[in-house]
């Protein structure tokens, strides 16, 4: 288990709700909860950025964090990211926001405490890039898009 410096920006954060946890052993997110005074209804279409109460200095250049959607809220109610995915670089120090859109055809309603996304902390490799004229030959080339077919 990585530490990770965490801190509390919200105090019903670790009262009123749970601070985030790995629902069981094996699980590779953390869930982040919408810090809301009052339910607050999604329309269709509708965006809107949550504060999570939480933030992180994750402090090392080789690991970054990534907001994912839940998938039981994505998949059933359409409450995807708006962002469709958020990158937490290791020098970030404020609080983790979460984009929440309704990508659905129905209102939806985030209850003040809900778990509204999950973060991940995923290894990560800075490149130098060096600029060449050619490359190599390799087995794909420039073909993508496709281009090995649908079967
Ligand atoms: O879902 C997200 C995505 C990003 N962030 C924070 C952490 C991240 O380190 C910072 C910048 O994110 P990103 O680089 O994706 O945004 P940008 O639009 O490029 O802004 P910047 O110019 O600040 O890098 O915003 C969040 O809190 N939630
Ligand atoms: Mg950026």
């Amino acid at each position: 288990m990585h530490a990770l410096q965490a801190r509390v920006l919200d105090p019903r954060l670790g009262q009123q709700w749970p601070l985030p946890a790995y629902a069981t052993s094996g699980s590779a997110g953390l869930d982040l909860r919408a810090m809301l005074d009052a339910p607050l209804t999604l329309e269709p279409g509708q965006t809107t950025l949550l504060s999570t109460g939480l933030a992180i200095h994750i402090a090392d250049s080789g690991l970054a964090a990534m907001v994912l959607p839940r998938s039981g809220l994505g998949h059933k109610h359409g409450i995807v990211l708006g962002n469709l995915v958020g990158l937490i670089d290791s020098d970030y120090q404020g609080e983790l926001m979460v984009s929440c859109w309704n990508r659905g055809q129905q209102a939806f309603t985030i209850e003040p405490g809900e778990r509204i996304a999950q973060l991940v902390l995923v290894p990560v490799v800075q490149a130098q890039l060096e600029i060449v004229s050619e490359f190599d030959d390799s087995q794909r080339g420039a073909g993508g898009f496709g281009h090995t077919g649908s079967h």
